[in-house]
This record gives C-alpha cells, structure tokens and sequence, in this order.
C-alpha cells in the first residue's frame, strides 16, 4: 500500500525543548504540568546517535521500508508521534535524539519521563555497545528515581548482521553487564526487558507489540475473550491488530510462534494492498467486493512456495458495510481470517 505520510494517521511533529518554551500544541495548553496531565500512555525512545531509533519508528508507524531508513539525517530535536490508528490504544511515541541531556537545567525532566509508561533504549549490536551500556546505566539509575513505575524495554538491535550465535551472546553480554551494573548501584530490583531486532524482519514488529502490551489495562480482559473465541471456534490462534502499523495489541494465551506471527503480517500487507487496488479498506466510505464478484484467484506468496491460495475481500454482511473481512487459504490448508473489530483499522487476525 502506498504510504503517505502527508496522510499519516499517525501524526507527527518536532519539538524543541528547553524548559519554558513550547512543549507541544496538544499538551499542557494553560498546564505547567503539560504532559503529565496527558493520559495517553507515552513512549520514549532512546539510544546513541545511528543505533536506530528514528527508523524504528518510520518502519513501524510510517510503513518506510528499510532501505530508505539508509540516509536519514540525524534527528536534532525531539520528535512526538501520536499514535491513534487504533480506537482500543491510543499513545504517544518521542523519539529523544542522542545529544540532548535531559536532566540538564535547561529541561524538565519530570515532564518528559515523570508521565511515561515505557522507556526503549536502542543499543547498535553491531557497534562496539560499551558507550551504549554507560548511557543506558545513566539514563535507567536517574529515570527510575523520578518514575518508578516505567518500564525499561533494551532493544539490541541491527541483529540482522549478526550470526545466530553472535546475536545470543551479544544479548547474554548486554544482559549480564547492564544488569551487574544496577545490581552496584543497588537497583536490583529495576528490571530491564531485552530484545533482539532489526528493522529487516518483524522482530521489530514484535517487540515493539509487546512493549505496547505491556501499558495496555484490559490486556488480560483481551486474551480472555480471545481464549474463548478460539476455543470456542476451532481456530488455532488469533491476534487483536493494529494494522496500521502491524502492532499486535493482544492474542489468545497460546504461546506466539514466529512464524504464524510473520504470515498474519504478509497477510495484513496484502489485504491493504489489494484493498488499495480494488477500493475498501483505505476510502471512505468503505466498498468491499459482495462474495460472488470475489477477486479470486490471486497468487499468495507465503514462505512455501507451495502456499499459494486465493484472497477474498468481501463483506460479512452486506447491509453492514462496516464489518469487513478477507479470507486467505494456503494450498497447505491453513486457512487466514481476517476480520475488522472496530472502525478504526482494529482487526482480529485468525489462523485455522
Ligand atoms: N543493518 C541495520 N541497519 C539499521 C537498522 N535500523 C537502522 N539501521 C541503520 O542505522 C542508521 C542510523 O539510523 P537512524 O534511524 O538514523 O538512527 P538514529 O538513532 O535515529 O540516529 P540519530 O538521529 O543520529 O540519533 C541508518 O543508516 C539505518 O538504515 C537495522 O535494524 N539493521
């Protein structure tokens, strides 16, 4: 699907942030307290300078693909997403460039960390991430003063260029190190949450779901009911998506594996783009094919190349032209049900 990101649902803009001055047109208008009043959930992201952090958030929420992340300039001022594809989960994402300190006197520090829900650190796994491991001690030991309640998410990224073996050592290393180091500072109690990604497959995807997740109340209320759809339906596993940006906001309990994850994902990409040639999913108001003027067959590539099945947009209902859903079969007869749950772009993804 092609992405505009004039378009954007996900809106964006800078703000330069010394204290006094403007902090963002939506927050803390008349409110000192800005932001904290926000009670949208609010992600930071951190990191050295070129470990990634801005295109992690193009390839997420802006549908970039990887490649162009290669020449991005480097981010100079703080940069706030607002993150409202989905009506179950609304959150703000700032990406918090590398050479501004943020417990200076020129900042408020209680502002930018005192309200938020989670804190990313990106680490280069592919650079020397001693200075990485320095910062992220830093930042932890002062953030979890003012806010003790944070998550700390370590994401050990650009693994893509690592061998297997390298990729578990790196993580047991970082691991070991970062948390030895709080250990001595007396924080064992803080607990840091470490993933491996890259933005050339989804484990960025899906670390970034879980992060998500985690500042979700009704998660368990979600996996609840989820449970009792799949066990009461026959399918194998579903997920609750985001398909904007691919985040899964929950699933059922059953363990994810990788690689139903992967072909939810494909099958998400397809659906939008064949809805974005054939109408539906992306105008308004939304027009899906009735069943019996199906597109079908079309060729779906999954990993196998024996997969190949047929895709069919159609209604549920025709006299609800809000219920939309696509049907995916692969020739190893799974079957992918997608359907839409809200009308924000929330759709529950089904394999059976
Ligand atoms: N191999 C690989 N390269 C990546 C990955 N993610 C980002 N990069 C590359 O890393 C470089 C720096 O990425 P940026 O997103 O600009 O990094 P940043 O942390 O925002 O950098 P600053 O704005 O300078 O702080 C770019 O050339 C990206 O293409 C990844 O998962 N794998």
């Amino acid at each position: 699907m092609a992405y505009n990101s004039d378009n954007d649902i996900a809106g964006q803009y800078s703000v330069s942030f010394p204290q006094g001055f403007d902090y963002g047109p939506e927050e803390g208008e008349g409110d000192p307290a800005g932001g904290a009043q926000d009670q949208k959930p609010k992600i930071l992201v951190m990191g050295l300078r070129r470990s990634g952090k801005t295109s992690i958030q193009k390839v997420v929420f802006h549908k970039v693909s990887p490649n162009e992340t290669l020449f991005l300039e480097s981010t100079n001022k703080i940069v706030k997403e607002d993150v409202t594809n989905c009506q179950f989960f609304v959150y703000h994402v700032w990406d918090l460039p590398a050479h501004l300190d943020y417990f200076d006197s020129t900042f408020d520090p209680e502002l930018i960390f005192g309200g938020c829900g989670a804190l990313i650190f990106v680490i280069d796994s592919q650079d020397d991430y001693m200075d990485a491991l320095s910062k992220l001690h830093f930042v932890v030991t002062r953030v979890y003063k003012m806010n003790p309640k944070i998550k700390f998410e370590v994401f050990i990224h650009k693994v893509d260029g690592l061998s297997d073996d390298h990729k578990i050592d790196a993580q047991r290393d970082i691991n070991q190190r970062a948390t030895e180091d709080l250990a001595d500072a007396g924080l064992d109690n803080v607990h840091l949450s470490f993933y491996l990604t890259s933005i050339y497959d989804h484990s960025i995807f899906e670390a970034f779901s879980k992060v998500v997740q985690k500042l979700i109340p009704q998660l368990p209320t979600l996996e609840n009911l989820l449970d009792i759809f799949i066990s009461n339906s026959g399918i194998e596993k579903a997920f609750l998506f985001d398909v904007v940006s691919k985040i899964y906001i929950a699933t059922d309990s059953s363990p994810v594996d990788m690689q139903s994850y992967e072909l939810c994902c494909d099958m998400i990409d397809v659906v939008l783009d064949v809805s974005s040639i054939y109408g539906g999913f992306d105008s308004e108001p939304p027009v899906y094919e009735p069943r019996h003027n199906r597109i079908s067959p079309l060729s779906f590539d999954s990993d196998s190349d024996s997969d190949d099945g047929e895709i069919i947009p159609e209604r549920v209902n025709p006299a609800d032209s809000n219920q939309r859903l696509a049907v995916i079969k692969l020739n190893n007869g799974t079957v992918m049900y997608l359907r839409e749950v809200t009308k924000q772009n929330c759709w529950r993804l089904s394999v059976y």
